[in-house]
């Protein structure tokens, strides 16, 4: 099994990320995290601090000479930005004396649609600086942190990821596109908006540009694709361990994502049983369905053929033509606190995507697999498709 957590606050000193059960022998270099961490950062739409502040990666454990050792994976995303916010956001007891400006202005104006409100309620805090710190989806740098790490794991399995924007707002990729392929990867992260269609890309950057100038904010829906995968990951046995069921809860883990889609999702339950599932066909390399309806999963076990997850992000709660609240001090009517905020931050999300995919695909394949060395897990990986009977043998479309 892998385990990971993520620990630290958006504006603390750093995000710390630990990964537990990943096989030895896996390349892990700080060039390729920092790669991740850098392309979750781009984004037509996000906002200032994207722009000066820094991901500054460490490896603390876990890895030598660029391989994983088979211990605890520890690393370490610095924040460039400290210094401005050491005082605010001190770990150490405050001096009484100290001014407002030190320990910051208290945020009494909590913001509809984020944490700030029943983060107070629940943790008891008076102001909304101690909840939304940890909400914040700077968060996510740690998982894509690790997110790089097993994805790399997968690689040397043959398992490749690739994720694009498919709705920004109302605007959406029409159906039937093509899909992009991991070969994409770099075409797709020149595009500040993560969009695999050109002609629906430029429409999308006119809907960002015109919230922006509205002073208002905007989602959209990524999709996820895993190239690559055997068949049989995950189970039908058990609610929990079933593949599309770890999906879901791990994109709907991301903040802000208010809706997961596996393959056509709610649009299939608009359609007949005959015209919605996969239908299968005999050929010359063994069974195979010539759709991919369902996106890769059957009975929440993968079939072998491309995985497709959709989430659905919703509009960015910081808005500069700010919502009405409630100032927790003083009981009055009052305009949501605002600073400044992303736009849209649906290609960031993307990314983020990815990197939950990628843990989750790797937790399946580590718990059917197994292996103390990545080599070991291939070969258990490969002895078990050698051994799916020729009757039963499916033909892999990826
Ligand atoms: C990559 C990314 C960037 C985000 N940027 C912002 C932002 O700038 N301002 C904001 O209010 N929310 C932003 N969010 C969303 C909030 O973190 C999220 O709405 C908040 O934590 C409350 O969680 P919930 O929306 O899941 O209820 C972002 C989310 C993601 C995934
Ligand atoms: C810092 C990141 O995203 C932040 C996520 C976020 C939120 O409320 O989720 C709010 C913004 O921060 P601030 O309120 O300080 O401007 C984003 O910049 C990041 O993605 O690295």
């Amino acid at each position: 099994m892998l385990r990971w957590l993520t620990a630290g606050e958006s504006h603390g000193p750093e995000l710390i990320a630990v990964l537990e059960g990943l096989p030895a022998g896996v390349p892990v270099t700080r060039a390729a995290i920092q790669l991740d961490l850098q392309r979750r950062r781009l984004g037509f739409g996000r906002g200032a601090r994207m722009k000066f502040e820094q991901d500054d990666l460490s490896i603390s454990g876990g890895v030598r000479h660029g391989r994983s050792l088979g211990s605890p994976i520890a690393l370490r995303v610095g924040n460039s930005e400290w210094a401005k916010w050491s005082e605010v956001m001190s770990p150490d007891p405050l001096d009484d004396e100290l001014s407002t400006s030190g320990r910051g202005a208290p945020l009494t104006r909590p913001r509809p649609g984020h944490a700030d409100l029943v983060g107070m309620q629940k943790y008891d805090f008076d102001e909304a600086r101690p909840i939304l710190e940890r909400a914040s989806a700077r968060e996510t740098a740690a998982r894509v942190a690790l997110g790089a790490v097993v994805r790399s794991f997968l690689n040397e399995l043959g398992i490749h990821l690739v994720s694009h924007t498919i709705a920004i707002g109302t605007v959406r990729v029409p159906d039937g596109t093509e899909l992009p392929h991991p070969a994409d990867v770099d075409a797709l992260d020149a595009d500040p908006l993560r969009c695999f269609d050109p002609t629906t890309a430029a429409l999308m950057y006119a809907e960002v540009e015109a919230a922006h100038k509205e002073g208002d904010t905007l989602g959209g829906v990524v999709e996820v694709l895993a190239y690559g995968l055997p068949p049989g990951l995950g189970s039908h046995v058990h609610w929990d361990r079933r593949l599309d069921s770890q999906l879901a809860g791990a994109l709907m883990g991301i903040q802000a994502i208010k809706g997961v889609e596996v393959g056509d999702g709610f649009e299939t339950t608009r359609r007949r049983g005959s015209v919605a599932h996969d239908e299968l066909f005999v050929g010359p390399d063994g069974i195979s369905r010539q759709t991919d309806r369902a996106g890769g999963t059957e009975g929440g076990m993968s079939t072998g053929t491309v995985l497709r997850v959709r989430a659905g992000m919703k509009p960015i709660a910081t808005i500069p033509h700010a919502l009405r609240t409630v100032d927790v001090a003083t009981g009055e009517a009052s305009p949501a606190h605002h600073q400044r905020s992303d736009v849209c931050a649906v290609p960031a999300a993307g990314v983020v995507a990815e990197a939950m995919v990628a843990l989750v695909i790797a937790n399946s394949v580590i718990e059917k697999f197994g292996g103390d060395s990545v080599g070991e897990t291939k070969r258990n990986l490969e002895s078990y498709l050698t051994h799916i009977p020729a009757s039963l043998t499916s033909a892999q479309d990826n």
